[in-house]
């Protein structure tokens, strides 16, 4: 996509997040220099990059897991660093997590597991949080009985359900994955991205997804940003991956096992070239 015409579409669409100058460094080794980075309401971003480029570190950063030395970043338009405690709070709950391993506490079934963010933030009384619950359940494809096992009992395509189920549980607006079809096989990984690209089409869910799965930036994703040389080298299409010139992104996109993979177009502009 020509710049002018990418600056157009997006200056239209709202960033729900926004990273500005962002430096993060442990010691004398900088992770992320001056980077930037926008994410737009309603998209599938697939973060990549080499092992070890600070996928995790920026993610961990914007989920102020950790410190940063400078840059802002803003979520559904407010500076973190600016807000009152309460609108951090309500801040908060409009994100959610799936960690790369689903993070569910074992000594909890999926409902208890699903309900932990709503005792923690909402005060609802037994009955509803039941009923919501099963409805995140639901939605992610599992059966009901799923309900009352506890973690060790699933396969591990039902804990990244489960664990994104949980990550739903309080209707966010942005959802962050952390390579979330790692460890499943293709069928299993495949259908957890159709699962992604149902909630963004239903719900106008906005993913922020960090993988290594080159079928789920084929499938799922509306744009790609690739982190290296400790800020975001680009950012675009999958059409604006394959015809980029980094060594990297070349390597990625055109090596051999992206060739086996039959190449889509770009997931929501199927027109587009
Ligand atoms: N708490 C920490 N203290 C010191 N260095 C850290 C810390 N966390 C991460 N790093 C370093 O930051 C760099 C980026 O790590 P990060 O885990 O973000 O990479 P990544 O891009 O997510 O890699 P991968 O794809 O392998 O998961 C690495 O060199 C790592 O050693």
């Amino acid at each position: 996509m020509a710049d002018e015409e990418a600056r157009e579409e997006h200056s239209e669409r709202e960033a729900v997040l926004s990273v500005r100058d962002l430096t993060v460094a442990f010691g004398d080794k900088v992770v992320l220099d001056n980077l930037n980075l926008d994410v737009y309401r309603g998209e599938v971003l697939g973060f990549i990059g080499p092992s070890g480029a600070g996928k995790s570190v920026l993610m961990r950063t914007v989920l102020r897991l950790l410190e940063r030395r400078s840059g802002t970043i803003k979520i559904l338009g407010a500076d973190y660093d600016k807000v009152t405690d309460a609108e951090r709070v309500t801040l908060d709950t409009r994100l959610g997590v799936l960690f790369q391993h689903g993070a569910l506490f074992s000594a909890l079934t999926v409902k208890e597991n699903i309900q932990l963010p709503m005792r923690e933030y909402l005060k609802l009384p037994p009955w509803l949080m039941d009923e919501l619950a099963y409805m995140k359940i639901q939605m992610v494809g599992l059966h009901p009985d799923a309900g009352d096992k506890y973690p060790s009992e699933l396969s591990g395509g039902m804990i990244k359900r489960a664990g994104l189920a949980r990550a739903l549980a309080l209707d966010p607006d942005l959802v962050f994955l952390d390579e979330p079809t790692s460890g499943l096989d293709p069928i299993g990984a495949a259908e957890f991205d159709d699962l992604i690209a149902r909630l963004r089409d239903t719900l106008g869910l906005t993913v922020y997804m960090v993988t290594h799965d080159l079928d789920s930036l084929f499938s799922v994703c509306d744009r790609i940003a690739v982190l290296g040389e400790r800020r975001v080298l680009v950012e675009g299409t999958l059409t604006d991956m394959l015809n980029c010139d980094d060594d990297w992104v070349k390597s990625y996109f055109r090596g051999k096992r992206a060739r086996s993979i039959p190449q889509k177009k770009d997931a929501r502009n199927p027109n587009r070239d």
